[in-house]
C-alpha cells in the first residue's frame, strides 16, 4: 500500500516577515506521487518513508517503527533551508506495511527506490523497522549499472545477519541480502559500524565471520574517530563503487536515542556519527541512504526523531556537493 504525502504532513514555524530568507523545509518541500513515473531528479533528494513495524514484531521486538517516518518528517519540518541553489527536496510519501504483508510492502518499497536511482534522484528512506533494508536493497540491486560493486555500509549496534529459514524480520535483512547477491554471483561487502559486543550472540559473530563482514565496535569509538577507523572506512569504500548508508538508530547511546525499538545503553555519540558520515560522504559514492528503528511510542521529548532529523540534515547540507 502508499500513500502520497499531503501537505499536513509537513508543517511549521513561519516567518513571512523575512521573504525567501526566512524560508524553512516544510515551505520548500515539494509534494511528489511516486506511484507514478517521476521526472528527472537530477541530483534532488526525495524521503520515502517505509511504515513497517512488522520485522521488529516478527523480531520479538517492542513495536512502533511504523510511526517513524511521519515522526521523521515532523522533526525536519521547521529546519531552516540552507540548500545549495538548485537543490530540491521531495516528499515522496510512504509505503505502508498492513495486514502482515511484509515482502510484498518491501517489494514495492523496492520497485521505488529503482525508479527514483533510476531517474537520479538521491533517495533518503526513512523507516521503519531494519526491515526496511531488505525493500530499499531490492530497488539498489535493480538500480545499479553492470558490474558496479555494492558497498553497504550500516550503523548499527547489530550485525542484523539472522537466519530467515522461519521468517524474515527486522534482524535478518543483511543475510537476505548477502544470499541475494551470492545468487547473483555477486559479491557482498558490507561493513558494520557501532556494533555492541553484548547485544550479538557468538552466532552472531560467526555469521559476519563467514560473510567476511567489516565491523568496528562501539567501544573503540568512545575516544572518537582516529586514522585507523578512517583507513578502515577509507579501504572499505575504495573497494566497491557506491554505497548504500543504513542507519538504525540504536547504535547511539540511549541517553540520545531512547525511542528507537531496542535501545543500547553504551552506544556512539551523535558527534562522532557526524565524523563517519561526512568521511562516507566525502567518497563521493554514496548512492541511497535509510535511517530506520525510530519508535516514536518510546521517545523522551521527540529526542530520537529530532536525532534523526538532523542526522538527515547532515546528510544532505554534505551530499548536495557531490
Ligand atoms: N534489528 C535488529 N534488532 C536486534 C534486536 C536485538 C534485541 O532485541 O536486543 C537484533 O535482531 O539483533
Ligand atoms: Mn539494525
Ligand atoms: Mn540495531
Amino acid at each position: 500500500m502508499y500513500k502520497p504525502s499531503d501537505k499536513t504532513t509537513w508543517k511549521g514555524r513561519m516567518d513571512p516577515q523575512d521573504g525567501e530568507l526566512g524560508l524553512r523545509w516544510h515551505q520548500v518541500v515539494e509534494l511528489v506521487d511516486l506511484s507514478r513515473e517521476v521526472e528527472d531528479g537530477h541530483g534532488s533528494f526525495v524521503f520515502l518513508g517505509f511504515s513497517s513495524d512488522e520485522g521488529v514484531w516478527r523480531n520479538q521486538g517492542r513495536v512502533g517503527a511504523a510511526g517513524g517516518p511521519d515522526a521523521i518528517r515532523r522533526a525536519m519540518a521547521s529546519f531552516a533551508d540552507h540548500l545549495p541553489e538548485g537543490i530540491r527536496l521531495f516528499g515522496g510519501g510512504d509505503v505502508i506495511c498492513a495486514n502482515h504483508r511484509l515482502e510484498e510492502a518491501q517489494a514495492q518499497l523496492g520497485k521505488k527506490v529503482e525508479m527514483l536511482l533510476r531517474k537520479g534522484y538521491k533517495p533518503l528512506v526513512l523507516g521503519g523497522g531494519h526491515e526496511t533494508a531488505y525493500g530499499h536493497f531490492l530497488g539498489i540491486r535493480k538500480g545499479l549499472q553492470v558490474g558496479e560493486k555494492l558497498g553497504i555500509i550500516n550503523l548499527d549496534a547489530h550485525f542484523d545477519l539472522r537466519s530467515y529459514s522461519q521468517h524474515s524480520s527486522s534482524g535478518t535483512p543483511f543475510l537476505q541480502i548477502a544470499d541475494d547477491l551470492e545468487a547473483d554471483g555477486l559479491e557482498f561487502h558490507y561493513l558494520c559500524v557501532g556494533i555492541q559486543e553484548a547485544g550479538n550472540t557468538r552466532k552472531l559473530f560467526q555469521s559476519a565471520a563467514e560473510r567476511k563482514v567489516h565491523y568496528v565496535l562501539a567501544d573503540d569509538l568512545h575516544t572518537g574517530m582516529n586514522t585507523e577507523i578512517q583507513d578502515k572506512l577509507q579501504t572499505f569504500i575504495s573497494a566497491v563503487d557506491k554505497v548504500y548508508l543504513s542507519i538504525d538508530l540504536d547504535v547511539f547511546a540511549a541517553a540520545y536515542a531512547p525511542g528507537v525499538s531496542a535501545p543500547t545503553a553504551l552506544g556512539l555519540t551523535p558527534q562522532v556519527v557526524v565524523l563517519l558520515l561526512r568521511e562516507i560522504i566525502s567518497s563521493g559514492k554514496l548512492l541511497t541512504v535509510d535511517v530506520v528503528e525510530l519508535n516514536p511510542a518510546y521517545d523522551i521529548d521527540n529526542q530520537t526523531s529530532k536525532l534523526a532529523a538532523s542526522l538527515i540534515y547532515q546528510i544532505i547540507q554534505k551530499w548536495a556537493e557531490k
